[in-house]
């Protein structure tokens, strides 16, 4: 499989390395003035599978959105270059792939049955959510949101939807979803908002910190008066 990646066989010929973010690139938002190092607490893990980019385009805005909640370490991969030991170090995992036929693409099934299927059952009780991109608007985006979350159920993961609006009449209750690449400032909140949720309840489920609960905090969850 290593090899394959490499010369472009397998997941290479459907990705290209042009837009792949770094393969982890870390948010650390605390700093130990002492050592003048910087650490995390809750660790969230944004994994994404892209063929054209559309989707590692959505992991980056996911990624930002985690990085908004202080204490929050966040490593972005694409599923051809994760290992099982990515899974097993996080904390929550937001889950993204593009619609393909409806579902999930084969290389991200893949990764699931096959590489972390050993650890099945050792690793229970993370937190976990979708982000899914399509080629139109009901192209089945919520349908792949859908499969990534069953997914993770299989795994043991604490599923959770986003009942915030990011604008009027724009939501993500199932996860993320765009067709295409995130452009508009409601796609690129929307990925925000769920990677803004995800490290809210790793910091309240995981690390106990209920202050950054959304209904305690003072982030806007809607975007009028309620
Ligand atoms: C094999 C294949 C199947 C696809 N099936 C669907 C589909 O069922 N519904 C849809 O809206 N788009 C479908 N698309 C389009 C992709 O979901 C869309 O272009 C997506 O934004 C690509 O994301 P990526 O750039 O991260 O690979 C398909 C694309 C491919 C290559």
């Amino acid at each position: 499989m290593e090899s394959a990646r490499q010369t472009g066989g397998d997941f290479g010929l459907l990705n290209s390395h042009a837009h792949r973010p770094p393969r982890a690139a870390a948010f650390s938002l605390i700093e130990d003035g002492a050592a003048n190092t910087v650490t995390g607490m809750g660790k969230v893990l944004v994994l994404y599978f892209t063929a054209s980019g559309n989707t590692a385009k959505m992991a980056t805005e996911v990624a930002a959105g985690a990085a908004r909640i202080p204490q929050t370490e966040v490593r972005t991969v694409n599923v051809a270059d994760a290992t099982l030991e990515d899974v097993k170090w996080c904390d929550g995992i937001a889950l993204g792939a593009p619609t393909n036929m409806g579902t999930v693409p084969w290389e991200m099934k893949k990764f699931w049955d096959v590489t972390v299927q050993p650890a099945w059952a050792e690793i229970d009780g993370k937190l976990g959510c979708a982000f899914a991109t399509q080629g139109g608007w009901s192209g089945g985006a919520e349908l792949t949101c859908q499969t990534l979350n069953t997914i993770l159920m299989n795994y043991g993961f604490l599923v959770f939807g986003v009942t915030d609006y990011v604008a009027q009449g724009f939501t993500l209750h199932y996860g993320a979803t765009v067709a295409g690449e995130p452009r508009s400032e409601s796609e690129i909140e929307a990925c925000r908002r769920l990677g803004q949720r995800l490290a809210e309840w790793v910091a309240v489920f995981i690390d106990g910190r209920p202050e950054e609960h959304p209904l305690k905090s003072s982030r806007p969850r809607f975007p009028w008066p309620r």
